[in-house]
């Protein structure tokens, strides 16, 4: 399923647009966490954090359920509640409130309510330090919403902040629980229905709905992936096996020096055009080095084109992409070889650089973002850190070209082919060379 991803200013309207008051929407925040926490484990000691704003509120309206469950729930607070949401809940809990500081026993259930998406600056050192001593001795961490110390909209870590087991978002996903470095300390992240209806064009990559082939159909019509070859042949040879496996009826390489050991089915030729219209899709980046001509070559195809790696960074000007039909995808340096600095949190950047070459950008890393020029951005699950290996970036424009080349639509392409090299990724197990990754893709495409 796909979940939809808001931003603290969409949270913000989507929670003034409810149909029910904030109040009823603190009370199922509050209940959903107490069952989150029964869910995933039988009765016994809680200790609930709360802070000064409606985060903590969710925090008191949580310990009076889960005590009406059965746990031993004690509560340690940061300040009084200063929202009147806050307020209103601390008053309804009718139990004792410690005061949070150094001497704070740890219990095995944590629930950190301290602050979601109303954190404006770092905590404070020595609450930084409390939070994450009593993360350490707790066996099963549940953070509210989001935990301590990230920035909603960037993902960023503004103090330490604990590796939590669980992280229930209150009403839909925020971006930090999809970026970089923020998403490697939610765990699992699991989203409560609260009665919060936003659209957005902002959304967690989910499992694609691939084309399914003509049963009468021809090798064509399963697509033809035409790669132009470079310099490096290990790189093309990856992103080729990658095309054909992943269900491409028919991959060709132009390259002056055959190469080798690649599976004969992989057409491999020094004669061809790329005016060819029974190409599918172009592949070109994997192993190019510096033959910039390529690219030129490239864009007199009147066909869909993947550029990728080296590809990238001969460009030259984003602006001679428009009008053209293409999926560039840029790691870090690539993006910043194209386009420049761009300000902003990722999200922002992968935008901007969508909207300069009017085209779709997979913008790659630990957190892989897809933007599309008319704003849509796909924000992929997270998948494993054994992928920082070398070639795996071949892998995945092998797997976006066919996914195009099956008449997949660039940005749908895009989301899929991130998708399937994640889960790929998690069968292939850790660590991984990026060969492993080809021999997953059958199952998954
Ligand atoms: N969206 C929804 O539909 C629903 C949302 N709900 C919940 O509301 C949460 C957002 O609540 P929120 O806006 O009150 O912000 P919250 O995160 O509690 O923190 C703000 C307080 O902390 C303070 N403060 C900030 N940084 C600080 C620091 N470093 N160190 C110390 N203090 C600091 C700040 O003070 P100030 O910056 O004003 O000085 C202010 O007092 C959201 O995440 C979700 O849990 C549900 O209840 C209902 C449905
Ligand atoms: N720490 C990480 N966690 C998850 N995925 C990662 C991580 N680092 C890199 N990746 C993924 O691995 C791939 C690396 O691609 P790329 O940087 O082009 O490498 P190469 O050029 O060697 O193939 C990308 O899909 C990227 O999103
Ligand atoms: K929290």
């Amino acid at each position: 399923m796909t979940r939809t991803i808001l931003t603290l200013e969409q949270m913000r309207e989507a929670e003034q647009a409810a149909e029910c008051s904030l109040g009823e929407l603190m009370e199922r925040a509050g209940e959903a966490l107490a069952e989150a926490v029964a869910l995933g484990s039988a009765p016994r000691a809680v200790l609930v954090l709360a802070g000064p704003g409606n985060n903590g509120g969710d925090g008191y309206v949580a310990a009076r359920h889960l005590r009406d469950r059965g746990f031993d729930v004690r509560i340690a607070a940061l300040a009084d509640p200063k929202s009147d949401l806050a307020v209103d809940a601390r008053t309804a809990w009718d139990g004792e409130v410690e005061r949070l500081g150094d001497d704070t026993k740890p219990a095995p259930i944590l629930i950190d309510c301290l602050f979601g998406t109303g954190l404006s600056r770092p905590l404070d050192d020595a609450l930084a330090a409390t939070l994450m001593r009593l993360a350490e001795r707790a066996e099963f961490t549940i953070a509210c919403d989001l935990p301590s110390g990230i920035e909603t909209d960037s993902g960023a870590l503004l103090s330490d902040v604990p590796e939590y087991d669980l992280t229930l978002a209150l009403g839909a996903l925020k971006p930090a629980h999809r970026l970089s470095p923020a998403m490697r300390h939610c765990g699992q992240v699991a989203v409560a229905d609260i009665g919060i209806d936003a659209a957005s064009d902002w959304f967690e990559i989910a499992e694609p709905v691939l084309p399914p082939a003509r049963p009468e159909g021809h090798k064509y019509d399963r697509g033809l992936v035409q790669l132009l070859a470079g310099e490096m042949p290990g790189a093309i040879a990856l992103a080729a096996k990658a095309a054909a496996r992943s269900g491409a009826g028919y991959v060709r390489l132009f390259t002056s020096q055959p190469i080798e050991g690649l599976p004969d089915a992989i057409v491999q030729t020094d004669q061809g055009s790329v005016q060819d219209e029974r190409i599918g899709c172009l592949l070109v980046g994997p192993g190019m080095g510096d033959i910039p001509v390529l690219i030129t070559l490239a864009l007199t195809a009147p066909k869909p084109i993947v550029f990728d790696a080296d590809a990238i960074r001969h460009v030259g000007d984003p602006e001679r992409l428009v009008g053209h039909d293409v999926i560039l995808t840029p790691h870090e340096g690539e993006l910043k070889a194209l386009f420049g600095d761009i300000e902003g949190s990722k999200a922002d950047r992968a935008l901007v650089a969508a909207q300069r070459c009017q085209n779709v950008v997979v913008y790659k890393g630990a957190d892989t973002l897809v933007a599309a020029p008319d704003g849509r951005l796909g924000f992929a699950p997270p998948a494993p850190s054994a992928l920082a290996t070398a070639g795996t970036g071949d892998v995945l424009s092998g797997i976006i070209a066919t996914l195009r080349a099956r008449g997949m639509d660039a940005f749908e392409a895009a989301c899929a082919g991130v998708w399937i090299h994640g889960r790929a990724a998690e069968r292939a197990g850790d660590p991984l060379i990026a060969d492993d990754l080809i021999a997953a893709l059958p199952d998954l495409t």
